[in-house]
């Protein structure tokens, strides 16, 4: 279901940053904190959203994902900590802040008597940028972009959990937003569901827009994310570029060669790992590098015809963050991130 705050326009923007500059971050969080009695929710998030990715918030079930949006949103106050929402500190710079984004968040919104349409009707109304003239196109267009044609004159009592995702997905791309933010959005969603949601975020990303998407499908943020942020426990474990973050894992290079006891021999006596795999080598990158592989086995004479990185799968990296972070040690070798081009 679709959260959408009503906005309540105030005299002044209290913009964090200097006036005409542009924020780099859409979003951002430092020290984000909160316990609901005994339970600490989220600790100590430090979130970076970069103006222009598709940041896939990543964790298992109750892991602070929802938490940690209803506070970006100022939905629910912090315990501890500050938020940044386009430039704008929340909760009190919300009216300047959440008119530029759109939100798919679970929880109440909906009249479950009226139509989806009808919904959506109410919602666009609600909408101050949205002139009068312009909302049945709004809610049309919307409609049929997240595939509710059909369904859109029923009542929304008889939806489905798709069909339900589908009218919060509708009230969060009623209008064109700087950020659209989105709780778990294939929800419920059949295969077709899912490749329209992904098909949504993919136009999102290509017109410029900064999309938060929170998921515990590894798949479907390695198939639509630029970014990454891994959560366990409510604390942030990794985040950063999804590339650089696979990047950074065990990397592993695969080296094509019909000399293979050759190689492995001179890799070895270099102290580098390497063992012997169908067709050619497999060689551990964690003390060393490609090029002075490479640049190894050319000198022991050996033919080196293929040369490829193997990336870390995210199910594998996810795996290998949130073990870590049980240990007590979460990782922090990846923590920054590359603006997106
Ligand atoms: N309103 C609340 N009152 C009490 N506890 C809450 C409340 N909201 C969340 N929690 C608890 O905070 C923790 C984090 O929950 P949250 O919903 O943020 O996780 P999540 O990663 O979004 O999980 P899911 O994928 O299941 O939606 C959980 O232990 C949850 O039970």
């Amino acid at each position: 279901m679709s959260t959408v705050t009503d906005m309540t326009e105030t005299e002044e923007a209290p913009a964090v940053h200097a006036a005409g500059a542009l924020p780099r971050l859409a979003a951002r969080t430092r020290n984000l904190r909160k316990v609901y009695g005994r339970t600490v929710a989220v600790d100590h998030v430090d979130l970076d959203v970069p103006v222009g990715a598709v940041l896939g918030m990543l964790g298992p079930n109750g892991s602070g994902k929802t938490t940690t949006i209803r506070m970006l949103l100022g939905l629910v106050l912090p315990t501890a900590g500050t938020v940044e929402l386009l430039g704008h500190k929340m909760p009190d710079g919300a009216s300047w802040a959440l008119p530029e984004v759109g939100a798919l968040v679970e929880g109440p919104g909906f009249h479950p008597f009226l139509s989806g349409r009808e919904n959506l009707l109410r919602v666009a109304a609600a909408e101050p940028r949205l002139a009068s003239k312009d909302i049945p196109r709004a809610v049309g267009q919307a409609i049929e972009r997240v595939g509710l044609s059909g369904a859109a004159n029923r009542r929304y009592r008889g939806y489905s959990l798709g069909m339900k995702q589908r009218l919060g997905l509708a009230s969060a791309l009623l209008l064109p937003r700087r950020f659209v933010v989105l709780d778990e959005p294939t929800n419920g969603l059949d295969p077709a569901g899912t490749r329209e949601v992904r098909a949504v975020i993919a136009d999102l990303h290509a017109a410029g827009t900064t999309v938060l998407v929170s998921s515990h499908l590894l798949a479907e943020v390695e198939a639509t994310c630029t970014h990454v942020a891994v959560l366990h426990k409510g604390a942030v474990v990794a985040q950063g570029g999804l590339t650089e973050l696979l990047e950074a894992g065990d990397a592993k290079l695969m080296v094509s060669t019909p000399d293979v006891t050759v190689a492995v021999n001179a890799l070895r006596d270099n102290r580098i790992p390497a063992r012997e795999v169908p067709n050619g080598v497999h060689v551990d990158l964690a003390a060393t590098t490609a090029p002075e592989v490479v640049a190894t086995l050319v000198g022991a004479g050996v033919a080196v015809h293929e040369v490829r990185r193997q990336r870390t799968g995210l199910e594998e990296l996810f795996t290998r963050l949130t073990e870590s972070a049980e240990k007590g040690n979460g990782l922090s070798d990846v923590d920054t991130f590359e603006e997106p081009s």
